[in-house]
């Protein structure tokens, strides 16, 4: 078992993370004084497998839980998902002094996370991810949000949890999909700022693929303390929070290109990383065996390496709504090599994305 901590502050709040540990989620948030009324947000899947498990843990700490469920894919992260939860909120009687859990993936996280910060002005908020992608990444650092038609992500807010549990033991029922999306966002720390835990992910595709209990906790404990050490530097991306977008500015266009709930979050991010990478080599800052690796490695963890082919039109479309978008110039975290990263302007893209997208896209390797 491993515990660290966010530091923020008056706002610090402890990540527990083992395998086997859902049980003890009561004790975990006693721990933390969360509110006795929870509403416990997840949606028909977990909580079919989980709820059970949670509301008994609930109940023998003290706490009152009840289910809310929502839909369960991307295409639920919306505005309308959000007013049904606060009528099921208001209706049922949640008030300054309840909390919300979330129990679930991303989807659920960044919901009812957004839930949390806007419902009577903000109510204290859990994290419980049942994803590997929520585990290394959405439950920790507190972007909460929804998805806009125009693009991922667009509404939200910055709203830390008051703890984050995390139980590897629940990957073991996520859809083998799901599971290998979830590895590129570990694969993503390496790359930005941690070589020799790139190394050892090369080293252990074998034991993550096979859920080792072990090698599940240390890559979950890593990835979240990298995670940890730059929300407390930059809480709210005003600079470097910014590298923890590493593949994600093509990967969010692809996204939404390809319609939400089509890609997998982790596998878009997968595709752009190996595209940015490729900028990377291309203006001298990686070589092309570093981008060779993270190919490699992200090929062996099962994950697929070409974005999908849309017009570059398309995508410069979709570029030009990234948030890192400032003053009108596209801003791309770019790998240094292999464990580091720096952010670059790029003030034609026009100039850069097609031809990437004519080597890196799955026309180009058709
Ligand atoms: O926590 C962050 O900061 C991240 O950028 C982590 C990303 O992996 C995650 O996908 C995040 O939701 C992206 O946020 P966005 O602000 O780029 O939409
Ligand atoms: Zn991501």
């Amino acid at each position: 078992m491993k515990n660290l901590t966010v530091g923020l502050g008056e706002r610090s709040y402890p990540i527990v993370i083992g395998s086997g540990i859902l049980p003890d989620l009561g004790v975990s948030l006693r721990a933390v004084a969360f509110p006795r009324k929870v509403a416990i947000v997840t949606n028909e899947t977990v909580a079919d497998l989980y709820g059970a498990t949670v509301l008994d843990s609930l109940h023998r700490a003290g706490f009152q839980g009840a289910v809310l469920k929502v839909g369960d894919g991307e295409e639920f992260k919306s505005l309308d998902t959000l007013n049904n939860l606060f009528d099921a909120l208001i209706t049922q009687g949640y008030d300054r002094s309840s909390g919300i859990l979330a129990l679930g993936g991303g989807v659920i996280g960044d919901l009812a996370g957004f839930a949390a910060a806007i419902y009577l002005r903000g109510i204290p908020f859990a994290q419980v991810p049942t994803t590997l992608l929520s585990q290394v990444d959405s439950s920790v650092g507190g972007k909460t949000g929804v998805n806009h038609r125009l693009g991922k992500n667009l509404i939200g807010a910055f709203y830390q949890p008051r703890l984050v549990h995390i139980d590897v033991a629940t990957l073991a029922t996520l859809p083998p999909r799901e599971f290998h999306a979830g590895l590129a966002e570990v694969v993503k720390y390496g790359v930005i700022r941690d070589a020799d835990f790139f190394a050892w992910l090369e080293n252990e595709p074998a034991a993550l693929l096979a859920m080792d209990a072990e090698a599940l906790v240390r890559a979950v404990g890593i990835s979240c303390q990298i995670k940890a050490d730059i929300v407390e530097i930059d809480e709210k991306e005003g600079g470097l929070r910014a590298i923890l977008n590493f593949g994600h500015t093509l990967g969010h266009a692809a996204e939404l290109l390809a319609g939400y709930g089509t890609l997998r979050h982790g596998e878009a991010v997968a595709m752009g990383m190996v595209a940015a990478a490729a900028i990377a080599e291309d203006l001298g800052l990686a070589n092309a065996r570093d981008r060779l690796r993270i190919e490699e490695l992200l090929q062996a963890l099962h994950l697929p390496v070409r974005l999908p082919s849309f017009a570059p039109a398309a995508y410069l479309e979709a570029l030009a709504r990234d948030k890192k978008v400032k003053e009108g110039v596209l801003q791309m975290v770019l790998n240094r090599g292999i464990g580091d990263c720096e952010v670059r302007a790029i003030a034609h893209p026009d100039r850069v994305i097609p031809p990437i997208l004519e080597k890196y896209s799955e026309k180009a390797s058709a």
